[in-house]
């Protein structure tokens, strides 16, 4: 049966590749689309690359008609999804693609985003998106949060070597780069191209990006006591793309086995001959995520470069993943396209 889907924020960049992907979905009809300043326009005018689609127009969430969705993908700013999401119907399956629902602790929530929860029963009601670790529990849920996008390259290259306990967990640096349209298509002074291009910069440094509360709750919960990463992100003149280049202290081949012996049955993620590192280039449009190993001179000590396009299975092709189980659909439906290359 042919699901009914509304994406609120169809105008920015998850939004427009969550359309981007459900046009070529098996089981997927999109019924309505939200815009805020740019509700009234049709999508072929805010995106001449959609113009072959037979879309609805943009719409404020308030003029959406809900009772004939079935899922809503919410891919809004946050603190504006905790508020909307509250005022949707209680019985919507929604997967959310901000950081409102992301962490499970109230005061954690504060802490990284400067104001408390105005909503805290969804946010205990919700269920962490990272597809391949929470799939029993995103199956039956109703709201899932999906992860952010620095927070799920880290997390595919260091959840697995927590569970097998191959590394030394009071020594792991994440050094990552990120695509500009991580930061969204809103204008900012910083993002225009003269003072991107041709230079790289670290941002959120010193410990303060947000997804440290991810990759802590995450990280700790998995090793049942408090585990921190040191994570320095680096603003990267593509335009998607994240690659994280994952420092830690334990046997390389050990490492390695780990991270193939876990996602050897998984779709999405592909784990290179030990040695090979890979690249973004080779993983652009899609919703796979390839991860190499290699040691280092020093023994005992490995790298991990895990790589991922952050609109794709960093944002809207993971919720898209999650709404399949959530929809008990093949969990890879629409989701199987071959990256872009060159
Ligand atoms: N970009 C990425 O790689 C990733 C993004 N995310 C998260 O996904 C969410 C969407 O991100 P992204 O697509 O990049 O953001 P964009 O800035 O590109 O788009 C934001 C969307 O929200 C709409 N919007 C903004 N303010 C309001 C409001 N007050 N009421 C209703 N609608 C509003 C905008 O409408 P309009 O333009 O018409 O005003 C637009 O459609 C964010 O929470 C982001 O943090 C998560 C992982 C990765
Ligand atoms: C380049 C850039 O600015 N990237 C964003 C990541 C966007 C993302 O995953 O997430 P949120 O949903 O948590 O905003 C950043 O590092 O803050």
């Amino acid at each position: 049966m042919v699901q009914n889907i509304a994406i609120l924020g169809a105008s920015g960049y998850t939004g427009a590749e969550l359309v981007r992907l459900i046009a070529t979905h098996p089981s997927m009809r999109i019924v309505a689309l939200s815009g805020d300043r740019k509700a009234g326009m049709a999508m072929s005018e805010v995106f001449p690359f959609l113009r072959h689609l037979d879309l609805p127009r943009l719409q404020k969430i308030d003029e959406i008609n809900f009772s004939n969705v079935d899922l809503a993908f919410c891919a809004l700013p946050h603190a504006t999804s905790q508020e909307v999401i509250s005022a949707l119907p209680r019985d919507l399956k929604i997967v959310d693609l901000s950081a409102d629902f992301r962490l499970r602790d109230p005061a954690a929530y504060e802490t990284w985003y400067g104001k408390p929860h105005s909503a805290p029963e969804l946010q205990k009601e919700a269920v962490y998106g990272l597809t391949e670790f929470y799939r029993d529990e995103i199956r039956g849920a109703r709201l899932v949060a999906g992860t952010g996008c620095n927070a799920a390259t880290g997390q595919y290259a260091i959840r697995p070597l927590i569970e097998a306990g191959v590394i030394d967990l009071d020594d792991i640096l994440i050094d990552l780069k990120a695509g500009v349209s991580g930061a969204g298509r809103s204008l900012k002074e910083n993002l225009l191209h003269a003072e991107l291009s041709e230079g790289t910069h670290a941002y959120s440094a010193g410990g303060t990006h947000r997804h440290l509360g991810e990759f802590d709750q995450e990280f700790s919960k998995i090793a049942g006591r408090p585990v921190q990463v040191r994570f320095t992100p680096h603003l990267t003149p593509m335009n998607r793309g994240i690659l994280a280049s994952v420092h830690v202290k334990g046997d390389p081949q050990a490492v390695h086995r780990a991270l193939a012996d876990r996602y050897l049955t998984e779709t999405f993620l592909e784990v290179l001959p030990f040695g090979a590192l890979p690249s973004t280039r080779d993983i652009r449009g899609s919703n796979y995520v390839h991860i190499g190993v290699i040691g280092d001179r020093i023994p005992g000590c490995a790298l991990v470069v895990a790589v991922l396009d952050n609109l794709c299975k960093g944002s809207s092709g993971q919720a898209i993943q999650n709404a399949n189980l959530m929809l008990g659909l093949d969990e890879a439906a629409g989701l199987r396209l071959a990256p872009v290359f060159p």
